[in-house]
């Protein structure tokens, strides 16, 4: 929790106006009953009008300095607090962006974002209500039991034995709580996650019909949220009428043996007015003292769950004085490198090594699974290799500041990814001084300008959100043309033209050539691989085999038989990289 707080560093001056106007509001309201005493037994039993006029009068008075304190209050406290949800959102999501895919491994996307957002609002509503009423409503209880002593002694005895039984009880149930209400948020994580999965997948659950299964995976993650938070909800809620059942009954005792003294003349029918008085506004001060342990048991557990997010290391270092790289040829160095997933124990890639000259194609084959994917991640250093290395132009990639290293890269992942946005803005997305010109450039060289044009709105066309309105192909077209204008001097293409007819597959890789670029293409099928310059072949994270078509149809029976499984036996004889 200190952690958090330590947010609200900035707002320190603001705070602090808003406690003392809490203290203000504070001091009025303990006055008062005083003076309704003062009234009752000077003015009313004495038949004074002057003192009660009087009296009254400022009673008015400095209810209404309470009452301009409060808006006053409200207004810094609501200022702050919205800051404090701003700064915090902020440094989350710097946060987030700087992490490793090894870090956001560890946390779910789905309960990500449930930090960013509940959490970060539960903690936003305690900062408020902290300056709204936590200091008042300890402060009352305290100041109300001293005021009441002052009054009446003997009566306010009656105050003095309840309430810290009471403050005793609210604080053993309130701390049983927090741990419940971590258990509620991470209850409601898992709502959010199967959402999320659900909206996603929605095509796949339609197609498969299996609306079903995906509908009773939400109820019992949903029945699992509401279950949580009932107990941990019936374990607050059993506070109020125990605090209710106490303080009446300690009202009803001052009232009882008031009267008595009333009668006997020990004490005044104002002090024991004045005495109910201050047992009210304390069970008042009590009730809202529950409800900001609750907040605070909330509280907690979301300042928990942030911390967990903002503490975590990020394990993707860069180097303090990084290498510099302006404008790398191209050299793509692979020396030994071996990898593991962060949490695993296979090693993914080993002993790799290979280089691709600088504007040359190497197409990548290999089973799936063999480990294609992953040796393309630790060229932009989406990973870090766990031994040997990744060098571009002889500078290993770890020793280059990252964002140098990233821009001089296209990458087009397997799954062609769109935002939300025109076709213009997605392809710009990869260059953002790219002009108009540039980009139909690029959509020419990535074979998708002609499907552009036909769109009635062109260039300017909404791609919704994750372009559900696109075929697989003019993602995957868009997505190159993206990686395109940025000018890379390395183009990473995971298996990017799967979707492509082999036509219109091969004008797009004769057009890359007009890039001078180095691209490395990973790829399942034959004939793109034959207009690359160089082959690499892959077998469960090792390098098997790498050379040109002809060489690797003499030399390597893995891609013979790859060649005969898309052209029929005996084709690797035949087929020539001019067919
Ligand atoms: N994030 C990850 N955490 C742990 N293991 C992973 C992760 N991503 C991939 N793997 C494992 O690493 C291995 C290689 O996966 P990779 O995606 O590199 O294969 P690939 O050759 O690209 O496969 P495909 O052709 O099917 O895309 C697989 O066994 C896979 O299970």
């Amino acid at each position: 929790m200190l952690r958090m707080l330590s947010f609200l560093k900035p707002y320190r001056l603001p705070i602090a106006v808003a406690l003392f106007l809490t203290l203000l509001e504070l001091a009025v309201e303990l006055w008062q009953p005083l003076l309704m005493a003062k009234i009752i037994d000077e003015g009313i039993l004495k038949n004074d009008l002057s003192v009660v006029i009087k009296w009254g009068i400022f009673m008015v008075g400095i209810s209404l300095i309470a009452f301009i304190s409060g808006i006053v209050n409200s207004f810094f406290a609501s200022q702050t607090s919205q800051s404090f949800a701003y700064d915090v959102r902020k440094e989350l999501f710097g946060k987030i962006q700087a992490f490793s895919f090894s870090n956001l491994q560890k946390f779910e996307t789905a309960s990500l974002i449930t930090r960013m957002t509940y959490d970060v609002t539960q903690l936003q509503n305690t900062v408020f209500m902290s300056l709204r009423i936590m200091l008042r409503a300890p402060l009352l209880i305290v100041f109300g039991m001293i005021m009441a002593l002052v009054v009446n002694i003997k009566l306010a005895l009656m105050l003095i034995i309840t309430i810290p039984l009471l403050v005793g009880f609210l604080i053993y149930v309130m701390t049983k709580a927090r741990k419940l209400f971590q258990s509620v948020q991470d209850k409601l994580d898992n709502v959010n996650g199967v959402m999320r999965e659900n909206l996603s997948g929605m095509r796949l659950i339609k197609a498969f019909v299996r609306w079903k299964h995906e509908t009773n995976r939400f109820f019992y993650a949903n029945q699992q949220l509401k279950d949580r938070t009932v107990t941990t909800l019936r374990l607050i809620e059993l506070t109020m009428p125990v605090l209710l059942l106490l303080m009446n009954g300690s009202i009803l005792a001052i009232l009882w043996f008031g009267s008595i003294d009333v009668n006997t003349g020990e004490a005044q029918v104002g002090e024991v007015v004045a005495i109910i008085n201050y047992a009210t506004r304390i069970t008042g001060a009590l009730s809202v003292f529950s409800w900001i342990i609750m907040h605070f048991s909330r509280a907690r557990a979301s300042s928990q769950r942030l911390v967990e997010v903002l503490d975590t290391e990020v394990d993707l270092i860069e180097n303090n004085e990084p290498n510099s790289l302006p404008r790398a040829e191209g050299n793509v160095t692979f020396k030994n490198v071996e990898f593991t997933y962060p949490g695993t124990k296979t090693k993914v890639l080993q002993k790799m090594s290979f280089s691709v000259e600088a504007g040359k194609t190497l197409a990548v084959l290999g089973a799936t699974g063999s480990g294609k994917s992953t040796f393309f991640q630790l060229i932009p250093r989406l990973y870090d290799a766990t031994s040997g290395s990744v060098s571009i132009d002889d500078v290993d990639v770890k020793s280059v500041s990252l964002d140098e290293l990233r821009k001089q890269i296209g990458f087009v992942p397997q799954e062609a990814l769109l935002f939300t946005g025109t076709i213009k803005e997605n392809i710009k997305w990869g260059n953002q001084h790219a002009s108009m010109d540039e980009i139909i450039e690029v959509a020419k060289s990535a074979q998708i300008h002609e499907t552009i044009i036909k769109f009635p709105l062109q260039y300017e066309t909404i791609i919704g959100q994750k372009g559900v309105n696109l075929s697989g192909g003019q993602k995957q077209r868009i997505s190159i043309a993206r990686a395109l204008v940025r000018n890379p001097r390395i183009l990473l293409l995971d298996d990017s033209t799967s979707a492509l007819d082999l036509k219109t597959e091969a004008k797009l890789l004769a057009e890359l050539r007009r890039y001078k670029c180095t691209t490395i293409i990973i790829t399942s099928k034959i004939y793109t691989a034959m207009a690359a310059d160089s082959i690499l072949l892959i077998e469960d994270g090792k390098v098997i085999g790498l050379g040109s078509h002809e060489e690797l149809s003499e030399t390597s029976p893995f891609y013979q038989k790859v060649v005969e499984s898309q052209f029929g036996e005996g084709a690797h004889k035949y087929v020539s990289a001019n067919s």
